[in-house]
């Protein structure tokens, strides 16, 4: 079997992504974990929460390698200035967009087989004068990608966003045909080409309380969302049910029978997908030219440095990774 080589970027280096990394080391996986981020951080953060960490910097011209427990080839990248648990830091802001710049460039020039990012977080980068809205915007972005899709699945539920980290005041007006088009049919071709679903039956949410209660409580759902989903009906091969009113869409009997709930905004769809399955569920970018990956949670600065942070949307993240590179090496 052909060893994957799958990167994971450490995200924010005062957060809990460091010392996800470091505790997955010890864990058995098939396929080549490389990290790219501050080889110093990683040991230091090893050292903190007494865990045995040996790095070797990855030669990207030899074959890959299965993981050894205890050992992670990395590509460094080094930090501004030292990190503290907890304590954000804007001088390392760049630092973190370098790690996703360089894992972005690797994987779409095929040297790696996909990417699996830790937490980062936006405020700071941010504050530091970059702009970033998160990672699927800037691989989108790097990757000159129109469009791309976030969908946050765990077992029994995926959920795609037809917007993302947009304030809610911008929502509505976000909503288009273009754009419902647009991400339906991201979501249309990636159930297909990456999850192997023949027919995908995707369940749309409307916009407004009970999808505008007949016109009276908002009517994007009569002006666009049923006009959009009718076209596109004819012109897909895959089911699409709806606008339903959200607050219901996400009862057992609806999702067993469908692949996928679009919602129309980020708050809309992912708290029922955290309460669901948080610590195991995965994000992933559809659209973009390479698998990308993530965990589900955040930067954890209130349990930073406490090694209490729990590895299980890493694991179920990583056995989700391979589980694509499988499929697409297969198809
Ligand atoms: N993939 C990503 O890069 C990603 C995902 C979500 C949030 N964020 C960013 O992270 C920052 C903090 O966000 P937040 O506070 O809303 O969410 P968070 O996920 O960091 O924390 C929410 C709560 O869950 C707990 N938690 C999170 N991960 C945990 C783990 N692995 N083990 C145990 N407990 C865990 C935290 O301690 C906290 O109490 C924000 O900047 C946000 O944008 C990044
Ligand atoms: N919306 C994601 C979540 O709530 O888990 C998170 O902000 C990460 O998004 P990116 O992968 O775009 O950074």
């Amino acid at each position: 079997m052909d060893i994957a080589r799958i990167l994971i970027t450490a995200g924010e280096p005062a957060g809990i992504g460091p010392e996800i990394i470091v505790k997955m080391a010890q864990k058995p996986c098939t396929d080549q974990l490389v990290v790219c981020a501050d080889p110093d951080l990683l040991q230091q953060v090893a050292s903190e929460i007494q865990l045995p960490l040996a790095l070797t910097e990855l030669d990207l011209d030899a074959e890959p390698k299965p993981h050894q427990i205890g050992h992670l080839w990395v590509i460094p990248c080094q930090l501004k200035r030292p990190a503290t648990s907890g304590q954000l830091n804007q001088e390392n802001s760049a630092y973190v967009l370098e790690t996703l710049g360089i894992a972005s460039d690797l994987a779409q020039q095929g040297l790696v087989d996909a990417i699996l990012t830790g937490p980062v977080h936006k405020g700071i980068i941010n504050d530091s004068g970059l702009k970033f809205s998160g990672h699927t915007e800037f691989f989108a972005e790097r990757c000159g990608c129109d469009k791309v899709v976030m969908m946050l699945a765990t077992e029994g539920l995926r959920v795609t966003l037809a917007t993302t980290h947009l304030p809610l005041r911008e929502v509505a007006d976000a909503i288009t045909p273009e754009l419902l088009r647009e991400v339906i049919t991201i979501i249309d071709r990636e159930l297909r080409e990456k999850f192997s679903i023949q027919q995908p039956r995707i369940l749309v949410c409307g916009l407004n309380p009970h999808a505008g209660e007949n016109d009276h409580l908002g009517n994007e759902e009569s002006r666009i969302i049923s006009p959009t989903l009718a076209e596109l009906n004819q012109e897909l091969d895959s089911t699409l049910i709806g606008p339903l009113p959200a607050d219901t869409a996400f009862q057992p009997n609806k999702i067993d029978k469908v692949d996928t709930v679009l919602a129309m905004y980020h708050d809309q769809g992912l708290p029922t997908l955290k309460y669901k399955g948080f610590g195991k569920a995965v994000n992933v970018t559809l659209g973009l030219p390479y698998i990308r990956t993530s965990v589900d949670h955040g930067t954890g600065l209130d349990i930073a440095g406490s090694n209490i942070a729990d590895i299980g949307s890493m694991q179920y993240a990583l056995q989700f990774t391979q589980d694509l590179i499988q499929r697409r090496r297969q198809s």
